[in-house]
């Protein structure tokens, strides 16, 4: 059950805003797998020691790739409803950079809810590299922010970060699980409390203390 420390105020749709909704299950199959061989196309460049003439061909290649894909581009905004493993569901832009279902740059980060908040795992390679061998400290920020807002709009509804505060305890290794929660500590009137963490091997790396302002929603 996630923590509802008073009645939660309507949950809105994103249409109210404007924005288009697409559901979870109706993304493509061909498009999980290009976004995933995408990811891994990032890693293998970002890391990449091949001689110039493979080099100068797989630019050649990719852009041809490019032109080919850029042919429709969604509504800037378009939200992904997705079914959560207690029978809820949130929503979250399509292209999320730490959870977004078509964004090839995201970890991605998938966070569901718990008796206390939300808890997800994720293993980040050199993408995400700050200093050698360890997450860059941004990253961890991004993946506590990720945390604390969705556990702060399962709660209660939907807000903007308007404070993030982070303590680095310990380097937070790549190529290890990263154990992610969150949980609402209390709210007052649009403002949410919110505490995550990020963990490995059950110890503390970073902690992040983060006040979530709830969005209004229009009449
Ligand atoms: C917008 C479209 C939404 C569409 C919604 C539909 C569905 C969306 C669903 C999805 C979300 C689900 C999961 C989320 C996942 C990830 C989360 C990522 C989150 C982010 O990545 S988000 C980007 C970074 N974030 C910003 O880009 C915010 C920039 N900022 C502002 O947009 C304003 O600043 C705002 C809105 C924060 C407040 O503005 P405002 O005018 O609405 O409200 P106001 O100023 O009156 O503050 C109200 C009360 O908060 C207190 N307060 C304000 N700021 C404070 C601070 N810094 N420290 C301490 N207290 C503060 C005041 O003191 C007052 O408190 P009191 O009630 O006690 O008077």
């Amino acid at each position: 059950m996630t923590v509802n420390t008073q009645p939660a105020p309507q949950r809105p749709d994103p249409r109210a805003f404007g924005l288009p909704v697409v559901e979870q299950a109706d993304i493509p199959a061909e498009l999980r797998d290009l976004v995933a061989r995408v990811h891994t196309l990032i890693d293998v460049v970002a890391n990449t020691g091949a001689d110039t003439d493979t080099l100068a061909e797989a630019a050649a290649t990719i852009e041809d790739v490019t032109a080919r894909l850029d042919v429709a581009r969604r509504q800037i905004g378009t939200m992904v409803r997705r079914e959560l493993d207690d029978g809820t569901a949130e929503h979250g832009t399509i292209t999320n950079i730490v959870a977004g279902d078509t964004n090839p740059a995201a970890p991605p980060l998938f966070l569901q809810p718990t008796a206390e908040g939300v808890r997800g795992e994720v293993t980040l390679g050199t993408l995400y590299q700050g200093p050698p061998g360890l997450v860059h400290g941004g990253w961890i920020a991004a993946l506590l922010d990720q945390a604390v807002g969705t556990a702060s709009s399962l709660a209660t509804s939907p807000g903007l970060t308007a404070k993030l505060e982070v303590d680095y305890r310990r380097p937070t290794p790549l190529f290890n699980p990263l154990e992610i929660t969150a949980e609402v500590r209390r709210t007052e009137r649009r403002k949410v409390f919110v505490t995550g963490r990020i963990r490995v091997n059950g110890e503390i790396t970073a902690e992040a203390n983060a006040i979530m302002v709830r969005v209004e929603i229009p009449a």
